[in-house]
């Protein structure tokens, strides 16, 4: 009947709609205009009118013709057929006739349900041979012909988990996928139970009972939902997130991939990264290629936003502008790790982007009440620390006073942390700990005693005023001259794009760094940004020990500013240890290797080689040259 149903053209059925009993002799008689010309109505009339196989008609021999039929088909496993001769045989079989002892109708009814069971055990057993295409079918099959509403469900459950299955199997990078899976479920497990708590400034957020030493999982959590970004849908897999092999991915014109948000693909880094580092000759080529790679893979180093997901536990860590622990993903997972000691019920909280020795107090204030629309509370943004004060700073024009001057915006932000100075840390329990605090709080002293000597004071302090002495500067000047030295560094960055370095642009950009070093406070950040620069452009025209000094110095200013352990300080090592191979320096890239290895364990755990796999050729770049160098 539906069938018939679904033949009836869309005027007809659209005139039938919009009519009233008025109607009814012109739609009727359409309909019959129709149906007389329709094949389809004619046979139908005839099979239901035909004495034999008619309603009315019941015929026991017939009934039980058909009936052998059906179990015939059943025993050669043609349940389709087999469920077909029984329908037939129940059309025409009398209530009343019994057969070896059972009703007639009743063993037709049991039988043609054992034949839609057996689609359904059919289905079960290609599910467990993997055949899922075949599986799909029959359990089609068997939700067709089930009755019940419980076992439609259950056939609808089976269904849905098998076509899963079958989109895994489709799927070329599931393997790949598994493999990540393997290595994380044979990783260590959270050994802390985590806590909700109430904060006074934050709403809820997470703490452990228990002290955490660094390094340690702190937790672990698939999404509860989610979804790929439109920009990776045609390169990354759409379950896992990873990046899909190059020769799986459909070529075509990527607005992402020309603007350079994607880097280049981890494997091709990797093998040109092994090539590299296995040459001995330091040409210019291989020496520009080198930096060049240094420098693509610390942009690799900051993990591209693949998709979004909703992770129920995971939301519930507030933010910190100076985190103690790190959030990375591993396909779908969420992993966070303890990058510090933490004290027992100590808040366990991770960066939403800004951090101190990053951006300034105001550029991240701003940047999480656009993007998360909260006012931050964290320690960083409430409290004196060394990097904030330090970060955008002059030095006191007097001789050898290390002192910083704020001009007005920087006093601004800083003036209401002024008198809450960091506490020293009596009750933790780490004797490590302490003494990076007691380190931090030393420098702190010695850039801005006045400050912190006498906080009643702090509240007067005066921008271009040294925070340490006390004497006066002229914020004109340093502004003036540290402006000027600017252009030369942006010119020379512009050229270092475009592979234009000159002798002039170079040696201007020397003069420009002495007079930023005479007008900066020595842990400025423009100075460590100045100094990779002049690292680049050295590594470029082959100068490796020149290139390494001034890599050294950026390293030692972004050790102030961040920490010594911080993944920031780990990116740049990426580098200095790659220059020092190219020279062959093999006991320096020892010692950067190691220190680098400290770090990305820290924030990565047994993870790190996994998410950069380079790491491994870097090791293995230091181990090649110190063979050579013991042969030689
Ligand atoms: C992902 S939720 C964290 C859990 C949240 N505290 C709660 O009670 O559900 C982020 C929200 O927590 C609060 N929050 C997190 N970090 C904060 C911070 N450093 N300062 C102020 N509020 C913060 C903000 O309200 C922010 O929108």
């Amino acid at each position: 009947m539906e069938k018939l149903k679904s033949i009836i053209p869309f005027e007809i059925k659209k005139k039938i709609e919009q009519s009233n009993t008025k109607d009814l002799p012109s739609t009727t008689s359409s309909l019959h205009y129709f149906f007389a010309n329709s094949s389809l109505f004619h046979s139908m009339v005839e099979d239901l009118t035909n004495p034999e196989l008619g309603f009315c008609s019941k015929n026991k021999e017939t009934a039980l013709e058909l009936k052998n039929k059906g179990n015939a088909c059943f025993s050669s496993s043609d349940y389709s057929q087999a469920a077909h001769f029984y329908f037939q045989a129940l059309r025409v079989a009398p209530v009343d006739v019994v057969d070896k002892g059972n009703k007639l109708v009743a063993a037709l009814f049991v039988n043609r349900a054992s034949s839609f069971h057996a689609w359904y055990r059919r289905g079960k057993v290609n599910t467990s041979l993997l055949n899922y295409e075949d599986a799909i079918c029959d359990l089609m099959v068997a939700l067709d012909f089930e009755g019940t509403s419980s076992g439609k469900r259950q056939i609808q459950n089976d269904l849905k988990l098998m076509e899963k299955e079958n989109q895994k199997s489709e799927n070329p990078f599931q393997e790949l996928s598994r493999q990540e899976q393997l290595v994380i479920d044979e990783d260590e497990m959270p050994p802390v139970e985590l806590q909700c708590v109430s904060t006074p400034t934050k709403g809820r957020g997470m703490a452990s009972l228990f002290e955490i030493s660094s390094a340690t999982l702190v937790h672990k959590e698939e999404p509860y939902a989610a979804i790929i970004l439109k920009n990776f849908r045609d390169t990354h897999c759409h379950f896992c997130f990873s990046e899909l092999p190059a020769d799986k991915v459909p070529y075509m014109y990527h607005p992402s991939k020309q603007s350079g948000n994607l880097s280049l693909p981890r494997d091709s880094m990797t093998s040109n990264l092994e090539q590299a580092c296995s040459r001995v000759e330091l040409k210019y080529l291989v020496l520009n290629r080198k930096i060049e790679l240094a420098n693509n893979l610390c942009q690799l180093l900051s993990e591209a936003r693949v998709g979004q997901a909703v992770y129920l536990s995971g939301s519930m860590f507030n933010h910190s502008c100076m985190p103690n622990i790190h959030a990375y993903f591993i396909s779908r997972t969420l992993l966070i790790r303890a990058t510090e000691y933490v004290p027992g019920g100590c808040p366990l909280e991770m960066s939403y982007g800004p951090q101190v020795g990053q951006w300034d107090h105001r550029n991240r204030q701003q940047f999480l009440l656009d993007r998360y629309t909260f006012k931050c509370q964290c320690n960083g943004c409430t409290r004196a620390n060394l990097p904030d004060l330090v970060l955008n700073a002059f030095r006191c024009a007097k001789v050898n006073c290390s002192g910083v001057v704020l001009d007005d915006s920087m006093v601004e932000y800083e003036k209401h942390k002024f008198c809450h100075l960091p506490e020293t840390p009596e009750n933790h329990s780490m004797e490590h700990q302490r003494e990076v605090d007691k380190l931090m709080h030393d420098e702190i002293k010695n850039v801005a005693c006045l400050m912190s000597e006498h906080s009643s004071h702090c509240r007067e302090i005066q921008s271009g005023c040294c925070l340490k002495c006390g004497s006066t500067n002229d914020l004109k000047y340093l502004h003036a001259t540290t402006d000027e030295a600017d252009t030369y560094f942006r010119s020379l960055q512009e050229a270092v794009n475009s592979n234009e370095v000159s002798a002039g642009l170079l040696s201007n950009a020397l003069s420009s760094l002495n007079d930023l070093k005479s007008t900066l406070h020595s842990y400025n950040k423009k100075l460590a940004e100045a100094e990779d620069i002049l690292a680049e452009v050295f590594c470029s025209v082959g100068e490796m020990q020149q290139a390494i000094d001034h890599c050294t110095i950026s390293i030692q200013i972004l050790k102030k500013l961040y920490s010594p352990g911080h993944i920031a300080v780990g990116n740049e090592l990426v580098k200095l240890s790659s220059l020092q191979l190219a020279l062959g320096d093999a006991s320096a890239a020892v010692d950067t290797v190691h220190q680098m290895n400290i770090i990305f364990s820290n924030y990565y755990g047994k993870h790190a080689e996994l998410m950069f796999p380079y790491l491994q050729y870097l090791k293995g770049g230091v181990v090649h040259k110190l063979a050579d160098g013991r042969k030689s």
